[in-house]
């Protein structure tokens, strides 16, 4: 099978996840013992970044790192899953944004972020992107980053002619109507839906309520709710009374942290390569290969390569 090229632009976040594993979480003033360290690379836009890569996707990532070790291993590991580099900065003024993660036996985590260098991620990076992003079929952008830095993205895309998938993540209760006039697909998941629009989403009949609601908000075209093991709902302007729910496969989930991010990059690398796909199929091959993530431990490392998976998903007849 060959290789799919295609280019997808994804504006966002790096963040370096520093995961402790302790028995019990220290009082105030207390030290204690953790069990286990680890590291990884992640942030939405860099594990979206690697997902739409890892399917074969021509990938190039706009974000902002530190001058740090940190920083340095993002780089490297862009450069390894084989995304375009050059509009990636470094910044003088802060370290590499960090996620902070206390796990403790029972699974449940405590998580501080600090958005570090993803907060020097400007306007202007974006205008000097502006040639990349036109030669772009989808621009993938999500709001780890600055609201006006996201927007201008997604601005700029929308000049150009190029498809916009804007993930509504971090939650965000008043979000800037820019971001649902700009966006060609508005996908947030559960929690992210309720945040967004005050509406409870604990069924598919709540989530099509959420969607119906964040259409009338204002977004372009489609609203998208993915919905954990249940898979996607879709909601589409001009066919605002019918829901498509678009079921994800029935897997064995060990680790479904990262799924969100691997699902959307696999979405805009269908989005990208894939043109003859309805959106509706394109949202059902993104759920194929994000189960194919829960089924691996990791966020990054638990996202498939185009050679894991069926070969119907590549096939452009
Ligand atoms: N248990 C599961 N079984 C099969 N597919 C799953 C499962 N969990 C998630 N998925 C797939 O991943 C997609 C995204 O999952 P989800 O809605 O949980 O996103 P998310 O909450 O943003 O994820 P996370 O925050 O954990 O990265 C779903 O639409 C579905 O296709």
């Amino acid at each position: 099978m060959e290789k799919k090229i295609a280019q997808v632009v994804v504006v966002g976040s790096f963040m370096s996840d520093v995961v402790t594993y302790v028995d019990r979480l220290p009082n105030a003033g207390e030290t204690i013992t953790g069990n286990q360290l680890v590291l990884c690379c992640g942030g939405k836009g860099a594990n979206q970044c690697v997902s739409a890569a890892r399917l074969g996707a021509r990938t190039s990532m706009i974000g902002k790192l530190g001058k740090d070790s940190f920083g340095d291993e993002h780089l490297q590991t862009m450069t390894a899953e084989g995304v375009d580099t050059t509009h990636i900065t470094v910044t003088d003024e802060a370290l590499t944004g960090v996620g902070q993660l206390t796990v403790l036996p029972n699974g449940q985590n405590r998580v501080i972020t600090v958005s570090g260098a993803n907060a020097y991620l400007t306007v202007n990076d974006i205008s000097t992107a502006r040639t990349t992003i036109s030669t772009a079929k989808v621009l993938l952008c999500e709001i780890q980053v600055e609201k006006d830095t996201a927007i201008a993205a997604l601005q700029t895309a929308n000049d150009l002619g190029v498809l916009t998938i804007l993930n509504a993540a971090p939650a965000c209760p008043n979000l800037d109507p820019a971001f649902f006039m700009l966006s060609d697909i508005f996908c947030v998941n559960e929690t992210e839906a309720e945040v967004t629009t005050g509406i409870q989403v604990r069924s598919l009949d709540e989530a099509a309520a959420a969607a119906k609601c964040l259409l009338e908000k204002g977004c372009k075209n489609h609203v998208l709710i993915t919905l954990g093991a249940q898979g996607a709902l879709l909601l589409s302007r001009g066919d605002a009374e019918k829901p498509v729910h678009i079921k994800a496969p029935a897997v064995s989930a060990i680790d479904t942290t990262g799924a969100g991010d691997c699902f959307l990059g696999a979405l805009a690398f269908f989005l990208a390569t894939r043109p003859e796909l309805v959106l509706h199929k394109a949202i059902e091959y993104a759920c194929i290969v994000a189960s194919v993530s829960v089924q691996r431990n990791g966020t990054q490392p638990s996202f498939p390569h185009w050679n894991e998976l069926p070969n119907e998903l590549f096939r452009s007849d």
